[in-house]
């Protein structure tokens, strides 16, 4: 389902439908809407954001496929399809930072990690990130102090850096929200 939103999304993307066409989309939208409306169920429950699930079972970040992986470092790959345009054919700069929150933050975490939390996340704009090319993503742990942990990453297309990122997250205490 979560796979033909996207679709559905980059289609929206890309489409420019007459104003009746996009009264009658409306009021598909709508009807869909309403069929889930008396299925809202707790955080806890929903499959949405979820990390067991492939993709995290929601369309808000770019799906990360991870290719290695370890304690200390992953490598996986993504693609910004059309949906994710910011402009002149590149991923919209917002994007970048919520890929790298998504990956650096589950690298933090992985390992068997106690949880913990982005305190910042620097990132470096160094070329676009082309709508439709598969990137390279590569993290690492730098460094842990106590309950900080150090992460980077960079983003490539092909040989060229197109970002890179440092993130601090710091490992909640017992009962922290
Ligand atoms: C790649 C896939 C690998 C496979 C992974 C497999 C499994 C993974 C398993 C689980 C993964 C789970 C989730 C991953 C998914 C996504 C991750 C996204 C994460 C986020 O997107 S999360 C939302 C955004 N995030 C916030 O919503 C934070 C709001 N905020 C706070 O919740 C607090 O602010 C907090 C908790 C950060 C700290 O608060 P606190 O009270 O606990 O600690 P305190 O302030 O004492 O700081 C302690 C020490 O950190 C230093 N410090 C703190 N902040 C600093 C800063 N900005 N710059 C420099 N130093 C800083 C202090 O200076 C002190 O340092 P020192 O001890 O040396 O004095």
């Amino acid at each position: 389902m979560i796979e033909s939103l996207r679709s559905f999304l980059d289609r929206v993307a890309g489409a420019r439908p007459t104003a009746e066409e996009s009264a009658e989309l409306a009021a598909t939208l709508d009807r869909l809407s309403a069929g889930l409306a008396d299925r809202q169920v707790s955080e806890r429950e929903r499959l949405f954001a979820r990390l067991s699930v492939q993709g995290r079972g929601q369309s808000l970040t770019p799906q990360l496929f991870i290719d290695e992986q370890d304690a200390q470092s992953v490598t996986g790959h993504v693609t910004f399809r059309p949906y994710f345009v910011g402009g002149n054919g590149a991923a919209h700069g917002g994007t970048i930072p919520l890929l790298f929150d998504e990956a650096l933050g589950r690298l933090a975490n992985a390992g068997g990690r106690r949880a913990s939390r982005t305190a910042y996340l620097t990132v470096n704009f160094r070329s676009i990130a082309r709508i439709g090319n598969r990137l390279t993503l590569t993290a690492r742990h730098v460094k842990e102090d106590g309950r900080k942990r150090v992460i980077s990453g960079e983003l490539r297309d092909g040989d060229l850096l197109v970002a890179d990122a440092e993130g601090l997250f710091v490992e909640l205490r017992p009962g922290q929200p």
